[in-house]
Formats: C-alpha cells, structure tokens, sequence
C-alpha cells in the first residue's frame, strides 16, 4: 500500500482533479456522439466561430479586403486532415487557457459574454472528438489580435499530455489556425479523401463563409459551399424561387415535393423550407428534418422542430439562435424552441388554407395523399376544421365521397360508431334511404359530428344497429305464425352464440338476414359465458358479480328475401336447424368481424351439410 505523499500534500490541502482524457473520450464516444465523423463537424464549426470572432475584431483585413473573403480551407491525402483557417487565431496564452483546458471555452468568457450568441460552440469539448480519429491533434495558429504575435504550436495526445511551443511568425505567414491530425489505422473509414468530401459538403454546405477541398492531387480546391441555400438567393420570378426551392427540396430529400413552403422568422433568423410529401406515410410516423445553426448542420433527424401533426412535410431550417446540446445533434426544448416550434406550425396551417381558398386542385392532390394528417389536425384545431371539414373523404353508404358532397343529398347524417356496425347496416340503410357515414376509423366520428358547425342545417345523429332495426317493417300476423315454428328451431340452433332470431321485412331483398350485435354485447356475453364456467370459483363470483342483463344478437331474416321464404316453410326439422346456422354464418361472415372458433366450425359444418343434402336430392 502507499501512504500519501504529506510532505508535499499536507492535510486538509486543496488539491486539483485529474482527468483521465482517454477514459473521457471514450465517454464522448459511446455517450454523446452517435458517430466518429462529428469530429470533422467539431473543426469546421471552430474554424467557423473564429472567423466570426475574427469578423468582429475587424470587419476588414489590413490590406483592406473584406473578412467576408476569409474562408476555410480542408485537405485530406488518405495520410493526413487538416483544417485551416483565416480566423481570429490563438496567442500562447490562449493555447494554454482554451486547447489545452478542457471544458473551457473562448466562447463563453466574461468579456464576450454579449457574443455568445454569435457562436456555435459554448462547452469546451469539441475538440476532444478529434482523438476519435487519431491519437494526436496538432494545432498551427497565429492570432490576429497583435499584429507581430508569433506562430504557437500545440500538439496534444490522447493520453492527456501536451507540448507548446513558439516558433518564429513566417511560420505561419497569415493569421489563423490550421489544425493537422494523422488518422489512426482503424480511422479510415471516416478520413479518406472521398469521405472527407462527403462530410464536410454534409455538415458544411449552408455554411456561409468560403469552404473548399482538396485531396492533395495537385488540383484547386473544389468548393464545398459553392452557393448559398436556395431561400438565401434572389431569384428573377416567384416561379423561378419555389422551383429552385423545389429542385433544393429534391436533392436532400430525393422525392419531388408536391408543394414547398417557404420559412421565415426573423425574430430567430431562421429561414427554410418545409416540403410536402408526394404520398401518404403511416399516421405517427414522425419524419426528421434537417436543422442548421448558423449555416452548419445540426441534425437531419431532428423531430422536435414541428408538432406530431405536420407529418405531412419534411423541412429544412437554417436558424441564428437556436440552442444546440452539447452533442450538438440535437436542440435544447426551451422556450425559444417551442415558440419556434408554433410559429412554424402557424405556417403549415396558413398554407392549408391558402391552397383551400384558392387552389383546389393543389388541394384534392394534398388531400388524396394526408387526409388522414389534416383529420388529426382538425380534431383540435377549429379553423381547420371549418376550412377543411367538407373536403375531407369518409366512407359512406354512398362509397368514399366529401361530407359536403354527401350531406347535400343526406339533411340527416348517420354515423356508427365502429366499422363492424357500418358493415351490418350499411347496405340495409342505403336501401331504406338513410345516409350512413362510417364513424368507426380513428377521428371520423368525432369529425362527422361536428359538421353542423360547419354546415348549419344539417343534422348529425347516432346509428347503431339496434335503432336500425326497430325501423325495419314487421311482418303480418299470419306470416309470423307460419315462420313460428322455423323461427324456434332457428332459435334453439343459434343459442349457443347467444343469438336471437326474428323476422322482418326490409330492402334490398336481396338481403337474406342482418346480424345486429356490437361489441359491448359480445364482451358481455364472453364474461357471462366465463362466469358459468367458472361457477362456484373466485372468478367466478367476480365475473358473475359483474353480470349484467347479457344484450343478446338478433339474426334478423328478411321475409322479402326468397331464400328466407323458402327456409321458413322446411318442415324437415335437421334440415332447417342447418339452414339457420348457415344464415347466421353468412351474416356474421359479412360483419366481417373477427369469428370465434365455434362459429368457424359452424360455417365448416353446415356449408358441408347443405353440401351432402344437395347433392343426395341430385341422386
Ligand atoms: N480553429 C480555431 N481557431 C481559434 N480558436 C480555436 C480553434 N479551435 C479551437 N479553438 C479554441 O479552443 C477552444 C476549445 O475548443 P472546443 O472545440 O473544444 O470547444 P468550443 O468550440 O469552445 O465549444 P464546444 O465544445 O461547444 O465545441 C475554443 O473555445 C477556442 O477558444
């Protein structure tokens, strides 16, 4: 064991922490950044904020140039990346304070506090994700605060150490940094030239000073940024500008938007462009955008820019003042951000209703492709839903059609409240004239109800099968007498499914029978079925505790229906047991409903059945 040192540490002394860097790059790497290639992010972004810095301290160079001619200039040969720039360089005392500590940054010191803003970095640590590629980072920098400050060279390793050492200032001959790495082995993936390229036109190609590339071939430089984003530029027409923004949106994107909305919020000096979807995408399915901070990108996954609603576009920002994390892949949920977040919002809507106003055709196409967007959307929020209620497409029992087309011929407007229900009464109502909307899928019924608002005269009322029914004609005495005896075998066959028979005359005669049942009948009737098996156990005391009255389902034949007619008057008594089963088996098949396993092998047994008495009346 050692004992401490207390001759040069005496008791109670302050002492100072030690970092462990390769134990903190490791952290970097598995914890805060999702991949290696950010270092590449993390140099363009210093180089960036030190000819910002470098802007401030002089907004021209001292033969007069502007600063704005100041670039960035990157080199990658498959040995070594480096990154140059014409910033505002360091001093010696500056190595020592800012590279060489860590978590301290330039950018958040006291005396440019006020600027902060005008930075990307703030935390001190970006350049740490250089030894995600290689085990040493050399720095080459001259600052442009004093006219004769000497070139300072820097180079630090991986295992914590570092060197600094002043060299005479024709060895840098301008002000600025250039900072050298030599890839690891294993880092090649992420610093051959080509990948080089591809990163910094990814991360750097809204940048707005000059960035160029060059793979030591012996060429120029090829820029990375040739031109500004496409919101950023003047175009000769309106036309000319959302066709530009149009092509833009395909590039990053690679689909052809069906529209483009332009961005603009000054009080964040964001600009962009939100393109809409050619096609429908699942409900939910949050799509990512592509956010820049001050030219650089910051994320094309980011989805906290736009509310859940706005699945219908993918957007492209470039904002001044929003706050990036520390992994700078993503935005601080902040008050700026959530207003940011409605502003954007705002816009979507104003376009929705600008293309209902006065573009209808732009509006069929966005509609064909996200009714089921706008729905969600119109739900809570009223403007939509009074601009786009009556285009929006339902199923009804006149086929898929607008509300507005269907309550001009409809005064009253049906709606279920499942699609099971709509797929029992729909073809009955249509005959018996009603107007049926199915409000069974998520949003439509709350929807259709509210279509009085809307359109001011019209009636909204409930339909479940159970009202339909007691509008369906009875049949006379003398019929109903006739059929009894059926009706009673029909009955005892389909007691099992807790069904009940009755007859009934109603169109289309085509029709042989209408199965009314809904969902909380059946669950009734599963847990009252439990409860009887369960008779006398724990369960089955809770479950028969909690039974009600079981609602039983009604198979109710059509006597219209020649088939029924015929059915009615068997008097061979196994015949017309099978006969009733395959009625019930036909109506529950055309609820389309999920069948339990004893009505399968009901259908099975009396299709069969009727199969064997068909062909032996052939014999
Ligand atoms: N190209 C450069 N020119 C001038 N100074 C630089 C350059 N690169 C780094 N520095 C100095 O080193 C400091 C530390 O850089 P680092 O990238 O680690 O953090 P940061 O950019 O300040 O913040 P963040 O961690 O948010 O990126 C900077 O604050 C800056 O003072």
């Amino acid at each position: 064991m050692t004992l401490p040192d207390t001759a040069t540490n005496p008791a109670g002394a302050d002492r100072t922490f030690q970092v462990d860097l390769r134990g903190l790059v490791d952290l970097l790497s598995h914890h805060l950044y999702s991949s290696p290639r950010v270092y590449l992010r993390e140099l363009l972004q210093n180089a960036v904020d030190a000819l910002t810095a470098r802007h401030r301290l002089a907004p021209d160079a001292p033969d007069g140039a502007p600063t704005d001619a100041f670039g960035i200039r990157l080199y990658a040969d498959g040995a070594a990346v480096r990154v140059e720039d014409d910033g505002v360089g360091l001093t010696e005392a500056d190595v020592h304070t800012f590279l060489a500590t860590i978590g301290r940054s330039s950018k958040r010191a006291d005396t440019i506090a006020e600027q902060r803003a005008d930075f990307i970095g703030q935390f001190g640590i970006g350049l740490l994700s250089c030894f995600l590629v290689a085990d040493e980072i050399h720095v080459l920098s001259r600052s442009a605060r004093t006219p004769d400050a000497p070139t300072v060279e820097w180079r630090g390793r991986g295992d914590g150490s570092y060197t600094v050492r002043t060299l005479p200032a024709s060895a840098r001959p301008r002000p600025g940094t250039t900072v050298t790495l030599t890839p690891r082995a294993d880092a090649g993936e992420w610093t051959r030239p080509a990948q080089v390229h591809a990163l910094a036109r990814h991360f750097g190609a809204l940048l707005r000073h000059p960035v160029t590339f060059d793979d030591g071939t012996g060429g120029p430089g090829v820029p990375v940024n040739p031109e500004p984003a496409p919101w950023a530029r003047t175009h000769p027409t309106p036309g000319a500008r959302s066709r530009a923004l149009a092509a833009y949106g395909e590039e990053v994107f690679g689909f052809t938007p069906l529209d483009t909305i332009e961005l603009d919020l000054p009080a964040v000096g964001l600009k962009g462009v939100a393109c809409v979807l050619p096609e429908t995408v699942p409900a939910g399915r949050r799509h990512g955008h592509r956010v820049h901070v001050k030219g650089m990108l910051l994320s094309d996954q980011a989805e906290e820019i736009l509310p859940d609603w706005a699945f219908f576009v993918r957007c492209v920002v470039d904002a001044e003042s929003l706050r990036p994390t520390a992994s700078r892949e993503s935005l601080y949920e902040d008050d700026t951000l959530s207003a940011v977040r409605d502003a954007l919002a705002e816009r979507l809507r104003d376009w929705i209703a600008r293309a209902a106003a006065s573009d209808p055709d732009l509006l069929g196409r966005f509609l064909q492709a996200h009714h089921l967007a706008v729905k969600s959307l119109a739900v809570h929020d009223d403007e939509i839903l009074r601009m786009l209620l009556p285009w929006l497409p339902f199923e009804t029992t006149d086929g898929h059609t607008t509300l507005d087309e269907f309550a001009r011929t409809h005064s009253t407007v049906l709606v279920t409240s499942s699609v099971e229900e709509f797929r029992q009464v729909a073809a009955i109502a249509s005959s018996a004239g009603l107007g049926v909307v199915n409000g069974g899928y998520t949003y439509d019924r709350e929807l259709v109800r509210r279509l009085p608002e809307v359109r001011p005269g019209t009636t909204v009322a409930d339909l479940d099968p159970a009202t339909l029914t007691a509008h369906l004609d009875p049949v006379d005495r003398d019929t109903e007498l006739a059929a009894a005896a059926y009706i009673a075998q029909a009955r005892d066959a389909l007691a099992v499914f807790g069904c009940d028979v009755a007859l009934r005359a109603f169109q289309p005669a085509s029709a042989p029978a209408l199965l009314v049942d809904s969902r909380e009948a059946r669950h009734e009737r599963t847990r009252s079925q439990l409860a009887r098996e369960q008779e006398g156990g724990l369960w089955g005391d809770i479950l028969g505790a909690l039974r009600q009255e079981a609602p039983r389902a009604q198979l109710i034949l059509n006597q219209l229906n020649p088939l029924v007619r015929t059915a009615v008057a068997i008097d061979e008594p196994e015949l017309a047991r099978t006969s009733a089963e395959a009625l019930y088996g036909q109506a529950v098949l055309l609820s389309r409903r999920p069948l339990r396993p004893a009505e399968s092998s009901l259908i099975n047994r009396s299709f069969l059945d009727l199969l064997a008495h068909a062909l032996r009346k052939d014999r």
